[in-house]
């Protein structure tokens, strides 16, 4: 890498670095970066409904050998914030995920490395310092999958983080109004030679959906599948519901990432947030919940976490700060986060990451 980062002057809150993304992007990477589907109704709902939680203050608290580390699936963090897989990080800088992950490991955060990177989540995790994890899109060829999954397990991967609320790409209105328009899927670094005739598009008077397209879609039983073939720890990412928490806890999974996929999938879904507290009394303690969509604040990782989430990930903060400052900018959003929750815990009475419950929330 040649090029200097620098962090530019007046970034002091991880919102800082959007309105300065959108100077550095193009318009149809921006557009792809920023959107959601539709009216983008559920992007906003994420961000208004950790607003409206009021966190409850203690005061002279004894914060002797505090700290924020945890440990998930036997794999040590620093802290519990983790970068949400994402595709295509090169139309923010050149040097894409390979800068992500460098900043990633400035900032001491685990990554999630997206099936669609720009850069082979071999390259990836050869430049990695820091913990990585797969992020799966189970492919039509489960050969092909079946390959991804040895592929991430020969390349030091922790964890397979399986996406399954997306199963078509949606219809973003201003990804389609900027003239964005997604690779195909063999042309993605970590999918060459896969072909695919499978294309979700309709002329006039034909089904989108239904003429074989989903045919091929993943289904429960690649999920026991996939449980068969590797002994990595399985998440699920986009588990909305009670009931499909306990589905996946009954094909064996390991954790659950309650996501509305940052919105960007089925406008109005409810924000995550929102059902965090259902799925974490579901799932009552058996596996490890992580959240995302709309954590823009250290504030809002505590309240994640006192919903019943061990961890949480961070999607488009880290994007724009990529694209403003390289792995600069990513070890740069992800410190501001993390320092901003260290002292939301100590304002709110907590020591450790053990002590952050219901009760930090204020009620009424
Ligand atoms: C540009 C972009 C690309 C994304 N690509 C993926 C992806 O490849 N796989 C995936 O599971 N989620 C993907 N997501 C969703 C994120 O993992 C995450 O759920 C979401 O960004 C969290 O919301 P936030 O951006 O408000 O933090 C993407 C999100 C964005 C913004
Ligand atoms: C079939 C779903 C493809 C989604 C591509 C990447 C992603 O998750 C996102 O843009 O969001």
């Amino acid at each position: 890498m040649t090029r200097s980062f620098e962090i530019p002057p007046g970034v002091v809150a991880p919102d800082d670095y959007e309105p300065l993304a959108r100077e550095r992007l193009t318009p149809e990477a921006y557009a792809y970066y920023a959107g959601g589907v539709a009216d983008e109704i559920s992007v906003r709902w994420n961000r208004e409904a950790f607003e409206r939680l009021k966190l409850r203050p203690r005061v002279l608290g004894d914060f002797t050998d505090g700290g924020t580390g945890l440990t998930l699936f036997g794999q040590p963090f620093e802290h519990p914030i983790l970068l949400a897989p994402a595709a295509h990080h090169g139309l923010a800088v050149p040097e894409g995920e390979i800068a992500t992950v460098v900043g990633a490991g400035g900032a001491k955060a685990g990554m999630i490395v997206s099936t669609e990177s720009d850069f082979t989540l071999e390259e990836i995790a050869r430049a990695a310092r820091t913990p990585l994890w797969f992020q799966l899109y189970i492919q039509h060829d489960r050969g092909f999958t079946a390959d991804l999954v040895r592929r991430a397990e020969e390349a030091g991967y922790g964890a397979l983080v399986v996406t399954v609320d997306a199963p078509v790409y949606s219809l973003r209105n201003r990804e389609q109004r900027a003239g964005y328009r997604p690779p195909k899927l063999s042309e993605h670094a970590n999918m060459r030679g896969l072909h695919t005739n499978y294309v979700a598009e309709a002329a006039l008077g034909e089904s989108l959906m239904f003429r074989g397209y989903l045919d091929v879609a993943a289904r429960w039983a690649d999920i026991a599948w996939l449980r068969s073939i590797t002994r990595l720890p399985i998440l699920l990412k986009g588990i909305m519901t009670p009931e499909d928490a306990e589905r996946a806890i009954t094909h064996g999974i390991d954790g659950i990432v309650v996501s509305n996929h940052g919105g960007r999938v089925l406008d109005t879904l409810p924000a995550s947030i929102e059902v965090l507290p259902s799925v974490a009394q579901q799932v009552a303690g058996r596996v490890p919940i992580l959240m995302d969509g709309g954590i823009r604040r250290g504030t809002d990782v505590l309240k994640a976490l006192a919903f019943g989430a061990s961890a949480v990930l961070v999607g488009r903060p880290y994007l724009y700060a990529l694209a403003v400052a390289g792995p600069a900018g990513v070890a740069h959003v992800l410190h501001l986060l993390r320092c901003e929750f260290e002292v939301a815990m100590v304002l709110t009475g907590c020591r450790t990451l053990a002590d952050i419950g219901p009760d930090v929330i204020w009620r009424g």
